[in-house]
C-alpha cells in the first residue's frame, strides 16, 4: 500500500473482496449444478464438497483480513504493555478485546492529562472531574462570552479565571482584577467607573476606573456575590450597553470588555431572597464553570502535594502523603492543602514531610494514628475513648503500612513491591485495592 501509486481504502476493498467471493461462490455452485445435470450426476454430494471448500477458503480469507487489520493494533498494545502503568490498567481484563479496551482508555486518559498539563501548566489536576472542567475552559476561553465561575473558597477560581484570560484572544490586553469584598462601602462607583477631579470631597485628581482600565481586555470580578444591590444595577447597565460615565463626569465612555466573575456564594438562592439581582445573574450566567471542592476530587491530592513540595524543594513521605489523601473534609480546599504543605515544610528537619509534621486533624482519623506513631517510632496510642482498636483493625493497619512502605521503596513499581513483600503481584494488587491505596502516588514522576 505504501509503495503503490494508488491507495484504496479498506472500507472499499474489504466489502469488495467479500462481495467478489460471494459472486464467485454462487457462479461456481451454479456451474457445478449445471455440469451435474448435463452429465446425469447427483449434484448433492458434489455441492456439499464444494460448500465445504468455499467455507474453508472464506474462513482463511477472513482470518487473513482480520490478521492484517489487527496486526498494527496488537503491535501497539504489545509496545504499550511494556509501559508500567498500562500493565496495571489491564490487570483485571479477561479477554483480549476487554484488555485492549482498558489499555486504550488508559492511553486516552494519559494523553488528555498530557494535553491539560501543556495547556494549563499552572492548574494541577488529574481527576476526571477537573479534566472535564479544563476541557470546558479550553472551549470557552477563546470566545468573548461572559463566564461565571462558581466554587467553594480555595478551589482555584482565581487560577481558573487567569487561565481563561491566558488562553483567550485578549491575552495581550489588560487583565484587571477586582475583589468585591475588598471595596469599601461608598467607593464602589469610583472604583468601577472612576471619577473626575473634584467629583466629591477628596477627589483631588481624575481616577480611571476598572472598566476603563480593562478596556479591550478582561475584567475579573472576584466574589461578585458581595457586590451591593445598588452597584449591581449599575453593573448591569455596563454589561448590557458597555457604556458608563465617570463619577462627576458627563461624557459616556464606551468600553470593550470581557467579563469573568467568580463567587463562592449560591447566587440562585441570593436571587430568591432578593440579595442578588436576577437580571444581573442571567447576564453573568452565560457560561457557568463549577469548580468542584477538593473532597470530590481526591485523585488530585497526590499531584497537588507533589507540586507544592517541588516548589519548596522538599519531599513527602508516602505515609504522610497517604494520610493527606485519606482526609475527607478539606473545608479550605486546595488553599488549605497548600498551607499544610507549607507549614510541614517549615517544620521538617530533613526536607521530608513526615506524618508528625501534619496537623492533628489529618493524622487523627481512621488508621492514620497507628501509621503516624509507627513512622515516628513511638508506641501506639489507644485513642481518647479508651477502646483500643480490634486485633483485626490493627493487623489490617500493619498490612497497609507494610504495603505503603514497599511501594515507597519500589517507587510504585508493583512487581518490585510484591518481591519485597514476598507475595504474588496479583495478591499485592488485590490488597492495594482492598486498602484503597493510590499506588500511582508513589511513582517518581508524579
Ligand atoms: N488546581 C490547582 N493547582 C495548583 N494550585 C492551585 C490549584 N487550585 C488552587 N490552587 C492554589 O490554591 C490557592 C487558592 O486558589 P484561588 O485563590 O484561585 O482559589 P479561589 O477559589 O479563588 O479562593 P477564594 O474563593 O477564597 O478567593 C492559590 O494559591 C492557588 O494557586
Amino acid at each position: 500500500m505504501k509503495t503503490s501509486r494508488y491507495h484504496v481504502s479498506f472500507y472499499i476493498i474489504i466489502p469488495l473482496i467479500f462481495a467478489g467471493y460471494a459472486v464467485l461462490a454462487s457462479i461456481s455452485t451454479y456451474r457445478l449444478t449445471q455440469y451435474c445435470l448435463k452429465h446425469d450426476l447427483d449434484p448433492g454430494s458434489l455441492l456439499l464438497w464444494a460448500l465445504i471448500v468455499i467455507s474453508i477458503i472464506g474462513s482463511v480469507c477472513g482470518l487473513i483480513i482480520v490478521w492484517i487489520l489487527l496486526k498494527p493494533v496488537s503491535n501497539f498494545i504489545r509496545n504499550a504493555q511494556s509501559v508500567m502503568p498500562l500493565k496495571e490498567a489491564e490487570e483485571d481484563a479477561k479477554d483480549p478485546i476487554e484488555k485492549w479496551g482498558h489499555v486504550f482508555n488508559e492511553i486516552t486518559s494519559r494523553l488528555s492529562i498530557v494535553e491539560t498539563k501543556e495547556l494549563f501548566p499552572e492548574i494541577i489536576a488529574e481527576s476526571e472531574i477537573m479534566r472535564a472542567v479544563l476541557s470546558q475552559i479550553k472551549k470557552v476561553a477563546p470566545t468573548d462570552s461572559t463566564v461565571l465561575i462558581i466554587g467553594e473558597s480555595g478551589t482555584g477560581k482565581e487560577l481558573v479565571a487567569t487561565s481563561i484570560y491566558k488562553q483567550s484572544l485578549r491575552n495581550d490586553k489588560p487583565f484587571i482584577k477586582l475583589n468585591c469584598v475588598a471595596v469599601p462601602d461608598g467607593l464602589w462607583e469610583s472604583e468601577l467607573f472612576g471619577h473626575e477631579k473634584g467629583a466629591f470631597t477628596g477627589a483631588t485628581s481624575r481616577k480611571i476606573g476598572r472598566f476603563e482600565l480593562a478596556n479591550s481586555g478582561t475584567l475579573f470580578l472576584d466574589e461578585i456575590g458581595d457586590m451591593p444591590l445598588e452597584t449591581q444595577a449599575k453593573m448591569l447597565r455596563v454589561l448590557q450597553e458597555r457604556e458608563f460615565e465617570r463619577v462627576g463626569g458627563t461624557r459616556s465612555i464606551k468600553v470593550d470588555v470581557r467579563f469573568i466573575a467568580a463567587t463562592n456564594k449560591d447566587l440562585k438562592k441570593m436571587v430568591e431572597v432578593k440579595k442578588f439581582r436576577e437580571d444581573l445573574f442571567f447576564r453573568l450566567n452565560v457560561i457557568r464553570l463549577d469548580i468542584p471542592p477538593l473532597r470530590d476530587r481526591r485523585d488530585d491530592i497526590a499531584v497537588l502535594v507533589n507540586h507544592f513540595c517541588r516548589q519548596r524543594e522538599i519531599e513527602v513521605s508516602p505515609i504522610a502523603l497517604q494520610m493527606l489523601m485519606e482526609n475527607s473534609s478539606w473545608p479550605g480546599n486546595v488553599r488549605e492543602l497548600q498551607n499544610i504543605v507549607e507549614r510541614a515544610a517549615v517544620m521538617s528537619e530533613n526536607d521530608i514531610i513526615e506524618p508528625r509534621h501534619l496537623p492533628e486533624n489529618i493524622i487523627g482519623s481512621g488508621i492514620a494514628p497507628l501509621l503516624a506513631v509507627s513512622s515516628a517510632g513511638e508506641s501506639p496510642d489507644a485513642g481518647d475513648d479508651n477502646s483500643p482498636p480490634s486485633l483485626d483493625d490493627q493487623l489490617s493497619g500493619i498490612e497497609r503500612a507494610m504495603i505503603i512502605e514497599a511501594l515507597r521503596k519500589s517507587e510504585g513499581v508493583q512487581v518490585k513491591a510484591a518481591g519485597l513483600l514476598r507475595i504474588k503481584q496479583r495478591s499485592l494488587w488485590h490488597r492495594i485495592k482492598k486498602h484503597n491505596i493510590n499506588a500511582k502516588a508513589f511513582k517518581k514522576n508524579n
